[in-house]
């Protein structure tokens, strides 16, 4: 007989729905035990009680009776009274006396369950045995994380999302060319990293004009739900830290910038991952860096991940792209001459990694220069040695960035100039070089009136009418002048996006400029449009003026140059003949070709001739010999970066036949069509209505007897679904229903949380065994609960171990899988399914303690494989650090501790690994 203790908690075997119970008292024969969640007292006879003790065991989900969502961790008894070590949702370490646990809460095992006779509906048990299928599936799957979004499978985007998030705490440059995805990249990394664990908050910097874009996009592509905080939001919470009210945070970067308070709270915030847009903006020099790049480094030193992305790293020089390097990797940037040195050797060590990659055989030459590189390469295989070479010579696993040039499919993009005679007014300025460019600016508000570029633009929008076209310019003021003088003169009404604007007028007016019927022809844009914006349903683009700076041309070209883009771009330049703007013209057109191919040393080719451009564009220096002197120093770089740095960096950035594999392995998961199986039957057996849509979709509403109020994520009025990408693709309303959308995990969640089809009763008919032999299906979760930043279920995730085993106790898992078992679910007679259980107590006793052990020696062997996997990993990652080491003294030692001391306490969560049986279904042969 078990003692009984007041405050220990009990649950009545027989009825489970009286919540659960606390020891008022004893009296040596009778304990009285209380029901709160019911308001009931009940005294039971101590000696044959219908009482379970309630003891929990790490690893198992409980409530507390405020409500919060704990995970039992271990387990203290202090005279007869248990306090549970656990965790919340965020991690944190939580203390639950037993007499603290939420009193609604159900503790039924499943073999209580089943010996007590309480069994469900077959299918439940079927579907549970699919959820914990498909977790293990997942966790393995290279695809995992990137099944879910609403996105083409571009493969090198795949593959930049799949080594960035495989990585323990990933800290890169995305520099894909304007266009090519970078904000889909971060977002697949995200939705990967959040899905594992690995990360949980996150915050996401972008320069302001892009808020609004990013918060869709993260919404409608990756069903990430992104808070955005303007000043106006940080400042309505006064309670304690405002940015940890939200898990993922999306901010402006002048936010931070401008508001002392915001940039502390931001610091103090204790994000996982952060994601920075635009990044080129974070300037820094040896001698000096900008308030936004100190903030950024300072947040970047406070957190483990971070995803910087910009389309144009040298944007602001060399020193500024190296800035943004230390940030991520300080250890392995640490002296910017020592790295431009080592850039100016990346071709031997490129062709190298090229040559490896393609299977060639290696000279002794190549072995002794691999071995000065990399030391003793015996046992390494190719792919290893060429992730080596990479890694610790040239950017590395810290910098991606993949180019038009290496990925099939974009359209052209034509130049169409349009040479014009410059106006007398503009002819008599003495402005500077770079107010040349913009002349506008010089002459005052009635410009309008002698600019032939004005009447050029009324007649080209007339003759392109009705397609859209996209004007660039730099000034706001030009912006608004010229949308003055169309409607005065031509009555054309266009669109305006610039600095002056609000966020959401800015949206509006691109959403207006959008829009196939009834919206504007005209998107009139001022610098801040040229910037991260998605503009490719149009074709044409005007560039009313020419930035000084090529990587800003590239990025004006990127809003329609990009991804989605389905027609040859015209790019129409309106230029002065013989003025400043022509030269800058001729330089771009004719020096880099700049305008129709992106020109990867456009800002090493400025860099060296940009005192020469400026002084031809004052009249000085002559035009021709400039234009050759780029022409030549363009095809040199370009060809020295096409064999050197680009090279290796487009080694790494993608990796045909690898990328494609990932592709392949995405589209049979889509192609398989099993989380449509799933899900339908689910919603049939939770009591969801659910029916064809148009379209090949399908229209999912909740029942009038559903098992609950509510099913996960399912709206009140339905929901229109497809499971298919590409009909989600070109849908926007439809959401793309995988094994990843929030419907399906939440709903696999709540079944796991919950007793159903934790035991079952069913009649087969098998040639095997006789009539009336039982047989008893088990399912085990093996399960090892550790703090979230160790990542143990990289190495072993919950794993189902399942067992089928006959009254001798041989187990025939293997020779009859659950998915060949049909029977008669005996839930319809309830009767006879107790009377039969009853009958076979001692027996399925019996097998459960046989099914007990079985499960045990298995966990072993699991246990020890994934200490083994855990134990290979970390050791190669401690490799790592110990080469960069030797290369840079700056590797800090609290590193090489901190993963070691990981490996410790990884070996030491692993070895605790916790079994528990989550279902138990009989079978009775017929
Ligand atoms: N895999 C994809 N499936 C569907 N659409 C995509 C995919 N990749 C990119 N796009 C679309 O292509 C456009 C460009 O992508 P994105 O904005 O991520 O590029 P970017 O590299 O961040 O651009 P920028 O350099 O201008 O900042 C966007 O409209 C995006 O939604």
């Amino acid at each position: 007989m078990q003692e009984f203790v007041p405050g220990q908690r009990w649950l009545s075997e027989t009825q489970a729905e009286l919540g659960l119970g606390i020891v008022m008292s004893t009296d040596g024969r009778c304990v009285q035990i209380a029901f709160p969640a019911t308001g009931e007292t009940r005294l039971y006879a101590m000696r044959d009680a219908p009482l379970v003790r309630v003891e929990l065991a790490p690893g198992e989900r409980v409530r507390d009776h405020r409500g919060r969502r704990l995970l039992v961790t271990g387990a203290q008894d202090d005279g007869g009274l248990l306090t549970y070590a656990c965790e919340d949702l965020d991690g944190r370490r939580v203390t639950l006396p037993e007499a603290e646990l939420d009193d609604r809460m159900r503790f039924n095992r499943p073999q209580q369950r089943l010996l007590s006779g309480r069994i469900d509906r077959d299918h439940w048990f079927s579907l549970r045995y699919r959820t914990w299928m498909q977790g293990m599936r997942e966790a393995s799957s290279p695809a995992l994380g990137l099944v879910g979004a609403r996105v083409a499978l571009i493969p090198h985007q795949l593959h930049i999302a799949a080594e960035v998030a495989g990585r323990e705490a990933p800290r890169v440059l995305l520099a894909d060319e304007v266009g090519l995805g970078k904000t889909i990249e971060a977002g697949l990394i995200l939705h990967r990293m959040l899905l594992t664990g690995q990360a949980r908050r996150v915050l996401i910097v972008t320069p302001e004009p892009l808020l609004h874009q990013w918060l869709v996009e993260m919404r409608r592509r990756f069903n990430l739900r992104f808070a955005l905080y303007d000043r106006e939001r940080f400042d309505a919470i006064s309670d304690g830290n405002p940015f940890q009210d939200e898990q993922q945070v999306l901010c402006s970067l002048d936010l931070i910038a401008a508001t002392p308070d915001a940039a502390r709270a931001a610091l103090e915030a204790q994000w996982d991952l952060m994601v920075v847009d635009e990044a080129h903006h974070l300037a820094w020099s040896e001698t000096e860096s900008s308030l936004e790049y100190d903030l950024i480094e300072a947040l970047a030193q406070e957190t483990p991940g971070v995803l910087l992305l910009t389309a144009t790293p040298e944007q602001l020089g060399r020193a500024g792209h190296f800035g943004r390097l230390r940030i991520l990797d300080p250890d392995r940037f640490h002296d910017y001459q020592a790295f431009l040195e080592e850039e100016a050797h990346y071709a031997p060590i490129a062709d190298l990694a090229a040559r490896l990659l393609d299977g060639e055989s290696l000279s002794d030459a190549d072995q002794a220069l691999l071995e000065s590189l990399l030391g003793d390469i015996q046992g390494q295989g190719r792919e290893e040695i060429i992730a080596h070479l990479l890694d610790r010579h040239g950017t590395g696993r810290v910098l991606f960035r993949n180019t038009r040039a290496s990925i099939p499919g974009f359209p052209e993009r034509q130049l169409i100039p349009h040479p014009l005679t410059e106006p007398q007014a503009y002819q008599a300025l003495s402005a500077e070089s770079s107010q040349r460019l913009t002349p506008e600016r010089c002459l005052g508000g009635d410009w309008a009136d002698v600019d032939p570029r004005v009447d050029w633009l009324i007649q080209l929008l007339k003759e392109l009418r009705p397609a859209k076209v996209l004007l660039i310019c730099a000034h706001a003021k030009t912006v608004l002048e010229l949308r003055e003088a169309l409607l005065c003169r031509a009555g054309i009404y266009a669109a305006v996006f610039h600095e002056g604007m609000e966020i959401v007028e800015r949206d509006r007016a691109a959403a207006y400029f959008a829009a196939v019927e009834d919206g504007s022809q005209l998107l009139l844009c001022s610098e801040i449009g040229s910037e991260g914006r998605n503009f490719q349903f149009a074709h044409h683009l005007v560039l009313f003026d020419l930035p000084l700076d090529p990587d800003l041309l590239e990025q004006r070209i990127g809003r329609l140059d990009r991804i989605g883009q389905t027609q040859t771009i015209r790019i129409h330049v309106p230029y002065f003949s013989g003025a400043a703007s022509e030269t800058l013209f001729r330089w771009y057109a004719e020096g880099l070709d700049a305008f129709e191919h992106s020109c990867p040393a456009a800002s090493a080719v400025l860099a060296e001739l940009g005192p020469v451009l400026l002084s031809a564009l004052d009249g000085g220096a002559e035009i021709e010999s400039l234009i050759a002197d780029t022409g030549a120093l363009t095809e040199r770089l370009n060809r020295e970066l096409a064999a050197g740095r680009d090279r290796l960096l487009e080694i790494h950035s993608h990796r045909a036949k690898a990328d494609l594999a990932l592709v392949d392995s995405i589209e049979e998961i889509d192609a398989g069509r099993e989380v449509a199986d799933y899900l339908t039957r689910f919603w049939d057996a939770f009591g969801v209505e659910h029916e064809p849509g148009p379209g090949g979709s399908i229209v999912a509403r909740p029942g009038n007897q559903m098992l609950q109020e509510h099913f996960p994520r399912l709206p009140e009025d339905g929901l229109t679904a497809t499971f298919e990408r590409a009909s989600a693709l070109a849908h926007e309303d439809r959401d793309l229903l995988t094994w990843e959308h929030p419907m399906v995990r939440e709903a696999m969640e709540l079944l796991t949380a919950s007793d159903l089809g934790t035991s079952g009763l069913i009649l087969i008919k098998d040639g095997r065994f006789k009539r009336a032999t039982l047989l008893l299906e088990l399912l085990y979760v093996a399960e090892c609960p550790a703090p979230p930043e160790l990542q143990v279920g990289r190495f072993l995730p919950p794993t189902l171990v399942r067992l089928l085993l006959d009254g001798e106790g041989k187990d025939y898992a293997e020779e009859i899988p659950h998915e060949v078992i049909r029977g008669d679910c005996l839930t319809r007679n309830f009767k006879l399914a107790r009377q039969v259980i009853k009958s076979q107590i001692p027996r399925l006793t019996e097998m459960l303690a046989r099914g007990d052990g079985l499960a045990r020696d298995r966990v072993e062997q699991l246990q020890r494989d994934a200490t083994e996997r855990m134990q290979a990993v970390l050791a190669e990652e401690l490799e790592r650090l110990v080469a960069l080491a030797k290369v840079n003294p700056n590797v800090r030692r609290d590193e090489i501790e901190r993963l070691t001391d990981r490996r410790t306490r990884l070996e030491a969560y692993l070895a605790k690994t916790h079994l528990r049986i989550d279902a138990a279904r009989v079978m009775v042969t017929t």
